[in-house]
């Protein structure tokens, strides 16, 4: 049997490598384009030279991302920068400025070693620094010049920190939910528990509902497995929506759900829960009858584990299946 090779993260980590690496290089070559035309009007032509070999890298690497396998994507990127870096510098030890070049190698390092907001001040600072420490030495068009490579530079490196900042919080949204139904996976549901009700957590009480579709393995051998999907879908957004804002809702397994009630006790989690099974009951499901069972149980710090709780929890959502279904059973506090 064939073995993954790559987790779903580490796939998903290098597809927006990929995208980045794209969009960038996309930047710099429509830059290029623009800079070494106004430089070729304006006479300069070294400076439009330059712009025409920095064109030529980018469409090269433009041209790898777009046929080499997507996982090489960062190594293009990271490798056509360093040629990049190594051409301007090149260029300006050939042209006999090669100090300032030098300062061209800050922004990408200082990109890598802190974090976006810090690296945009450091660059900058770095630059203004550079610029003053060359100006007495060299011609003011040069220090001009200068100015103007390093401040683009600055702005793709500051873009590329942003983009990778997107990139992390869109995995972070990956890693905690639930594709299907775009609610809190089951391992976070285990995180939190763990952070709130284990032996070092920080809540003193809360009350679990379990929430279980009915007889839906009818309803898919009945309408299909992807209406099943559909419903899953549509039953999690009208949970989402009987809710109070912020009250996390967990997929816990196929048909399952999970919501968390902090400092909340037996009672309120009853409410709640008749709430959210009449909202299940009144939405219509595109004429599919669906219904919904729950089980709760509440925990309060220094009376049972959290794991007994979810137990009883289990234990109270499978009596309200056997008294009928599209009910809510609460389980009795511990005496
Ligand atoms: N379409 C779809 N079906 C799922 C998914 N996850 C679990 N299921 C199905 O959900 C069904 C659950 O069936 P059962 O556990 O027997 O329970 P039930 O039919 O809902 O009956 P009761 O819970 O007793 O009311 C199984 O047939 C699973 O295959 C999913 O993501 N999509």
């Amino acid at each position: 049997m064939p073995t993954l090779r790559r987790d779903s993260f580490t796939l998903l980590r290098e597809l927006m490598r990929w995208r980045v690496a794209l969009v960038l290089s996309v930047l710099i070559f429509v830059l290029m384009i623009v800079l070494g035309t106004v430089n070729t009007r304006l006479d300069l032509p070294d400076t439009a030279q330059l712009a025409w070999i920095v064109l030529a890298i980018a469409g090269a690497c433009i041209a790898a991302l777009l046929t080499l396998p997507r996982h090489l994507g960062g190594t293009i990127f990271f490798v056509s920068i360093a040629l990049l870096l190594v051409g301007v510098m090149a260029f300006g030890l050939h042209h006999g400025r090669p100090m300032q070049h030098w300062a061209y190698i800050f922004p990408p390092v200082i990109v890598f070693l802190v974090r976006s907001d810090r690296a945009l001040v450091a660059m900058i600072a770095f630059g203004v620094y550079a610029a003053a420490m060359i100006a007495p030495l060299i011609p003011a068009i040069d220090v001009i010049r200068f100015a103007s490579g390093y401040g683009l530079l600055v702005c793709f490196m500051f873009t590329y920190a942003l983009l990778q900042e997107r990139a992390a919080v869109m995995l972070r949204y990956h890693s905690d939910h639930d594709a299907l139904s775009n609610c809190l996976n089951r391992r976070t549901f285990n995180e939190a528990v763990e952070q709130l009700a284990g032996p070092r957590g920080t809540a003193e009480a809360c009350t679990f509902l379990l929430i279980d579709i009915d007889y839906f393995k009818a309803i898919n051998d009945l309408h299909g497995h992807l209406a099943g999907d559909r419903i899953i879908t549509q039953v999690a957004a009208e949970l989402g929506r009987a809710l109070a804002p912020g009250t996390p809702l967990f997929r816990y397994g196929g048909e399952e759900f999970s919501v968390l009630l902090l400092d909340r006790g037996l009672d309120d989690g009853r409410a709640v829960a008749e709430e959210l099974r009449a909202a299940i009951a009144d939405a219509d499901f595109q004429g599919v009858p669906v219904t919904i069972s729950i089980g709760v149980a509440h925990w309060r710090r220094g009376e049972g584990s959290i794991t007994a709780t979810l137990d009883r929890a289990d234990r109270a959502l499978y009596e309200a299946k056997r008294s009928g279904r599209n009910r809510v059973v609460a389980d009795a506090p511990l005496a």
